[in-house]
């Protein structure tokens, strides 16, 4: 009997129609994503689906989709919107793509990163409204990361690729996190492992690239934010349950820090009148961290490789166990 896999959002390329020769696919057209109703209803029967990061996968939807549920491809290197435990006590695989988007991502920390630190958006918003006046001495002043110390909370692939660029570009210091010995890093980029606290009160820019989960939720909190000097500046490429954002609007408000560059927020999309939004030092994009031709396009390859080897019961090109 063929099976059948529901994606939960149209993928760019043509990797679907590798998905649709080999089993019946049925995909979500619409361009938000589809309600917790929705994913219950479509589930059901399906040996595979195709999701995303804005996808709630709990055990009971599991549940709800039946025994014949063999893999779980999430297009995105993140996972924490699947319970991975209870997909593993199922027999479920579960699969991710990494390293593909790991470039664009950490060009996206940088981007921000720059954004934050020269007033950006606000002064090309100044300029497109017709505001701009004459050349000002102390207008728009910003900050510079050349010579000053960078800290990278997660050293993994995208910790360490943005570190590359903001070291061998810029001339920064390093100074990360890691749960794990990295001398490699310390070797090539003269990094310095040290805690949390360390790095926020010693670092000029910060840069948060730690997956979340029940441990990272809420790492940056009032207290961990109330240790960055008031020059720092704040970038979060990772996700935005990672930073406690009351504390960070409040930090912002008070000019406690100089600015931030979010790139994830918690909720998704903020409302319009979020007072991180409102910000004139918070920059904030639509979670475009892997929104490169290139790496949306190799995602799509892996997600479906990953779903044609769960369903065939073979080892996922890249599994997250
Ligand atoms: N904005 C965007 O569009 C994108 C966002 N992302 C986000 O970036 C994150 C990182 O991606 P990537 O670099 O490829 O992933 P990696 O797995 O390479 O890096 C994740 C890092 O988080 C660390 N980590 C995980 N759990 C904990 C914990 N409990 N305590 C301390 N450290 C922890 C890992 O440490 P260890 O090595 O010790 O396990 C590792 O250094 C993703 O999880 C995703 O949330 C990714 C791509 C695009
Ligand atoms: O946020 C994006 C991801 O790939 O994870």
């Amino acid at each position: 009997m063929t099976q059948r896999v529901w994606v939960t959002r149209e993928i760019p390329g043509e990797s679907l129609d590798r998905l649709r020769s080999a089993c019946e696919v049925d995909v979500w057209p619409e361009a938000t994503p589809p309600s917790a109703e929705t994913l219950r209803e479509k589930v059901v029967g399906c040996a595979g689906l195709l999701t995303m990061l804005s996808d709630a996968i709990t055990g009971e939807l599991m549940d709800v989709a039946g025994e014949q549920l063999k893999v779980v491809s999430n297009y995105a290197v993140g996972f924490n919107n699947i319970d991975v435990d209870a997909a593993k006590s199922r027999g479920i695989s579960v699969g991710n793509t990494p390293d593909v988007l790991t470039d664009a991502t950490a060009d996206t920390a940088v981007a921000l990163l720059f954004a934050a630190s020269r007033h950006v958006v606000p002064a090309a918003k100044q300029v497109q409204a017709g505001e701009w006046k004459t050349w000002e001495p102390t207008g728009w002043l910003g900050v510079e990361p050349g010579g000053k110390t960078l800290g990278i909370i997660g050293m993994g692939r995208i910790g360490k690729a943005t570190a590359e660029r903001l070291v061998r570009g810029w001339g920064m210091k390093l100074l990360y996190t890691s749960r794990r010995d990295q001398s490699d890093v310390d070797n090539e980029l003269g990094g310095q492992r040290v805690d949390l606290d360390t790095l926020l009160s010693q670092s000029d820019f910060v840069s948060v690239h730690v997956a979340l989960n029940e441990q990272t939720r809420n790492l940056l909190d009032a207290e961990a934010i109330g240790r960055m000097p008031s020059h720092a500046v704040l970038v979060n490429t990772a996700r935005g349950e990672i930073i406690d954002q009351d504390a960070l609007v409040d930090a912002l408000e008070r000019r406690a820090i100089f600015a931030a560059g979010l790139d994830v927020t918690t909720p998704e999309p903020l409302p319009g009148d979020h007072p991180l939004v409102k910000s004139p030092h918070c920059v904030i994009l639509p979670h475009i961290g892997s929104a490169t031709d290139q790496s949306r396009h190799a995602m799509a390859e892996i997600a479906v490789d990953n779903v044609l080897a769960g369903l065939s019961g073979k080892p996922l090109r890249c599994s997250v166990t």
